[in-house]
């Protein structure tokens, strides 16, 4: 289901990704700005590489404001790049103004924790992006230390492809490939001494850098259930897929006889029922109170 993308007066509408959208502001000679930004994030969900016909309420809101806090909380280790919160009412709570970057052409993702498409490379390797890990990992394992495991930024509508870290440095050179690299990882580390012990383990996560003269500053979302893997730390058990904090509902539903749905068919997901809705949002919401310990005010 393609949307029309929300017309925000004062605004231009420049990009929308499969939760998020981005605007231009117009300046005084109406046209778009060329030193901001607009990120808006939907209440749109994806699951299995679709994005849902069904909304989840508050989705936007509660992910927006879970980014602004992390953003704060890591202002020591980079500098981000929100200028301010006071956005169209159409969008409150759930857009941000931001200063228009150049953005490093690199999808860089930190691992706290073995899975997906780093676990099958391991099982394939004994590595992944050529970082040689222990012998004996499985599915959901801790890693000794975080690892940096790049992508490319791929097409809309394709998937990342991970990079050797020398991809990255021939893209942006040693001195900033380092950097990244480094921040990325330090990232994470930072988000799971401040997560896990708030019952929420980050497996891994996604930042996005960009440019500021010769610094680099964090772009994008931050450490949210859309960038990074949320896995509920009570439950954490190495040895198979790990139950996704704000996912598992949704996953759940769409693989049972309920929906109807053949996730093989290759056929979009079907709508989903209300309590699905409400048991995902309320994990959406948990989420943020456990992290920020401030209630969710939508
Ligand atoms: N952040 C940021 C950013 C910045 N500060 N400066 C320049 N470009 C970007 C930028 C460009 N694409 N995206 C991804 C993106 C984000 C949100 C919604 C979307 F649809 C797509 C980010």
């Amino acid at each position: 289901m393609s949307e029309v993308p929300l017309q925000l007066p004062g605004y231009a509408h420049v990009y929308s990704g499969k939760v998020r959208d981005l605007y231009a502001p117009l300046g005084a000679d109406g046209a778009p700005r060329a030193d901001q930004l607009l990120l808006v994030a939907s209440d749109r969900m994806s699951a299995y590489d679709f994005v849902l016909d069904t909304p989840i309420p508050d989705k936007g809101v509660v992910l927006t404001q879970m980014s602004l806090w992390w953003f704060d909380r890591l202002a020591d280790l980079v500098p981000h790049h929100v200028v301010s919160t006071d956005v169209p009412a159409a969008v409150a709570g759930r857009a941000v103004l931001v200063e228009r970057l150049e953005m490093l052409p690199v999808e860089c993702v930190a691992r706290a924790y073995l899975t997906g498409g780093g676990l099958n490379e391991y099982r394939s390797t004994g590595a992944v992006s050529g970082i040689a890990l222990p012998e004996g990992l499985v599915d959901g394992s801790r890693l000794p230390e975080p690892i940096f495991t790049p992508s490319t930024k791929a097409p809309v509508g394709e998937h990342d492809e991970p990079i050797p870290y020398a991809g990255v440095v021939a893209e942006i050179g040693e001195d900033l490939a380092a950097r990244v690299r480094d921040l990325t990882v330090r990232i994470l580390q930072r988000g799971n001494e401040i997560a896990t012990d708030r019952g929420i383990i980050l497996a891994d996560t996604k930042v996005e850098f960009g440019m500021r003269g010769d610094d680099v500053v964090l772009a994008d979302e931050v450490l949210t259930p859309d960038s990074s893997r949320f896995w509920p730390a009570d439950q954490w058990e190495p040895g198979h897929p790990q139950p996704s904090y704000d996912k598992q509902f949704v996953r759940d539903w769409l693989t049972s006889p309920a929906s109807g749905w053949d996730k093989a068919s290759g056929e979009a997901p079907p709508a989903l029922p209300d309590d699905v809705v409400e048991q995902t949002r309320a994990k959406y919401v948990e989420a943020y109170e456990r992290l920020t310990g401030q209630t969710f005010r939508a």
